[in-house]
């Protein structure tokens, strides 16, 4: 079965969105500047009212270290994704620090940067176009992962279900494709997660 990933979550209503259609995981961005940015303060009080069984992702570029242990250590989330230039000791650092799941993303662009993320120290991966940019990348680059996967980049309920039927991800990550001027929309992620749960029910 692969996992579904909403991205980019930042109010009350989105977690009724959530809570509502049940994914297997939640993103809350943690880059000031960026349009989908919330502060440790509010994701806190959003993960409060998370349903529990829902995980929730930290996704960070160039943090210091200690801001993303703190924030798993209060369980504001789970899971820490990593989507700058953090090198393995920090990946491993973090890990032996707190002992949580690490995903860590890779713009991926040719086979090469496919080989460089499989040599990563994380538990998952995550193969994205961007910073959530909407676009796809080209999935044939995608052969012989023996990691499990997030496919990420340009996903929406259209396309969802061929790429779960091609690629076989561990997970698939939405944010663009699930929003509507910039918020997300209640209908596109039920679309979304009805598209990957016909493609489950055809993969199984
Ligand atoms: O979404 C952002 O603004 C963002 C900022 C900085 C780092 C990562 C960011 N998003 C990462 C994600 O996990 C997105 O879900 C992923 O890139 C897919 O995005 P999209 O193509 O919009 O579905």
């Amino acid at each position: 079965m692969t996992k579904i990933k909403i991205c980019g979550l930042k109010s009350a209503e989105d977690i009724s969105y959530v809570n509502a259609l049940n994914p297997d995981y939640i993103g809350f961005v943690f880059l000031q500047g960026r349009q989908r940015y919330i502060s440790p303060k509010d994701a806190a009080t959003l993960r409060a009212i998370l349903k529990p069984t829902i995980q929730s992702v930290g996704i960070f570029v160039n943090e210091p270290l200690k801001n993303v242990a703190a924030l798993l250590e209060t369980e504001t989330i789970q899971l820490a994704q990593l989507h700058g230039r953090e090198d393995a000791s920090y990946a491993l650092k973090l890990k032996s620090l707190c002992h949580k799941p690490i995903i860590k993303a890779f713009i991926i662009k040719s086979k090469e940067d496919i080989k460089q993320a499989l040599d990563y120290p994380c538990d998952y991966l995550l193969l994205d176009n961007g910073l959530g940019t909407g676009e796809t990348f080209d999935w044939s680059l995608i052969c012989d992962i023996h990691k499990p996967f997030f496919l990420a980049g340009g996903l929406n309920p259209a396309n969802v279900k061929e790429a779960i039927e091609k690629i076989h991800p561990f997970g698939v990550d939405v944010s663009s494709g699930v929003e509507t001027n910039c918020r997300k929309d209640y209908q596109k992620i039920k679309a979304f997660i009805e598209a990957c749960t016909a493609a489950n029910r055809k993969c199984n």
